[in-house]
């Protein structure tokens, strides 16, 4: 088995992983509620206050035998220094097969300053380029790696402000972005739910409604909400607090009705934190593959759901989530994040990054059966090395 030789990271700007650094006008950056909508000037954009200011971060794995792995994840320069500087040294010289041990050192190492947030991105988007360079060198997709398929294909609910027209375009489900947080007081909460019943007047009584909070709410708040959004059919309310009062979370599921599931996960990192998540009455998790420790962390975080009897539906992060959502029996449906900037059709996630990135049809994917994550980086696609261990005018390859 070859080794590694080389681990790259690089920058990009403008889509792509970091799927909310998007120009001007598009669905994704309109008056969205978030925690900080209690600034009255941060609350008709997320860019406005940075939730884009990271950017792409891809990383490359080189063997010594020439093949190239890569992953992508939101990180940008700051993400590029940790790998670079400090991940590199546990994967440089490493068996290409040594993933766990690679893993347990990165994240060992920098426990001291990491443990989630960026951090734990930057590991992540080591570990997928791991998990797909040793799918290049054995010529496998990374769902084969992880036990195969349990499922022969993916069914998709679409996220974006357009439920309507996901389900013509045969998505299981909408979620809509909250628009107004509890700094909008009444009149917030009351449109909320005029929007709310109106899709659902659009949309029929069969067709899921899920919220997406973006932990903008508190526990008062979200009651409210949820209680009359429950008269109006809502599915899940999703993340509607601060990652880290998972009491909050507890104190929420009691008081939501019991039909409507408390879902959230997409800003936790790690088997601990999802420990806790499960512990404190969140109904279904939704790591980002990206963002929680790649897919060795999620293996861990995944088994420790099952043992909870809870689904994991990862935050959308294309064919990163798909391999592991196919060989997962407590992964019955997936996320597809609708990127068109009006969300009337449906484009490739990571646009541009990705060449032969696959959307689904019919709201369903078959997940194609090449190697690694069968996607290649876009060679038009610019990629910035910012802090090349070699010389710095050496070409940036992307293969
Ligand atoms: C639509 C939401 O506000 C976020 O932008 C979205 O990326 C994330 O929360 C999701 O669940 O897709
Ligand atoms: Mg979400």
């Amino acid at each position: 088995m070859p080794r590694i030789r080389q681990v790259r990271a690089y920058v990009v700007r403008g889509g792509g992983a970091d799927y909310h650094d998007q120009g001007a006008g598009h669905w994704i950056d309109d008056h969205i509620a978030t925690p900080m909508a209690r600034y009255p000037q941060y609350r008709g954009s997320r860019q406005a206050f940075g939730i884009n200011v990271l950017g792409t971060l891809v990383v490359q794995v080189e063997a010594d035998d020439g093949t190239v792995g890569f992953g992508v994840t939101t990180g940008g320069e700051p993400g590029a220094w940790i790998v670079e500087r400090h991940l590199a040294r546990f994967v440089e010289g490493q068996p290409v097969t040594d993933i766990e041990r690679m893993w347990d050192q990165m994240f060992l190492a920098s426990v001291h300053y990491g443990r989630k947030g960026l951090v734990l991105n930057a590991i992540s988007g080591v570990d997928l380029a791991l998990w797909d360079l040793l799918g290049r060198v054995r010529e496998e997709p990374v769902y084969q790696l992880l036990g195969g398929a349990v499922r022969d294909e993916l069914v998709f609910y679409a996220t974006g402000p357009r439920p309507d027209l996901a389900r013509q375009l045969g998505f299981i489900g909408g979620k809509l972005p909250l628009r107004h947080g509890p700094a909008e007081g009444s009149d917030g909460l009351r449109a909320n739910l005029a929007a709310l019943g109106a899709m659902r007047e659009k949309v029929g009584d069969d067709f899921w409604l899920m919220w997406d909070c973006w932990m903008a709410l508190d526990v008062d708040y979200a009651t409210r909400l949820a209680h009359a959004a429950d008269d109006v059919g809502l599915r899940w309310l999703e993340e509607p607090l601060l990652p880290d009062d998972y009491w909050a979370h507890a104190e929420l599921r009691r008081r939501l009705p019991a039909r409507m599931l408390l879902t959230a996960g997409e800003h936790e990192a790690t088997r601990w934190g999802f420990r806790l998540l499960l512990e404190h009455g969140v109904d279904i998790i939704q790591p980002d593959v990206g963002w929680c420790g790649g897919i060795t962390e999620l293996l861990r975080i995944s088994a420790l759901a099952d043992a909870h009897g809870k689904a994991v539906v990862p935050h959308g992060s294309s064919v990163y989530s798909y391999h592991f959502v196919l060989s997962r029996p407590n992964s019955p449906f997936a996320e597809f994040l609708m990127m068109h900037p009006d969300a009337t059709e449906v484009v490739p996630m990571m646009s541009p990054l990705l060449a032969d990135e696959p959307v689904p049809r019919d709201g369903r994917l078959t997940v194609p059966d090449r190697p690694g994550f069968g996607v290649e980086l876009n060679p038009d696609v610019s990629l910035v090395r910012p802090f090349s261990r070699e010389d710095p005018r050496a070409p940036a390859t992307t293969g």
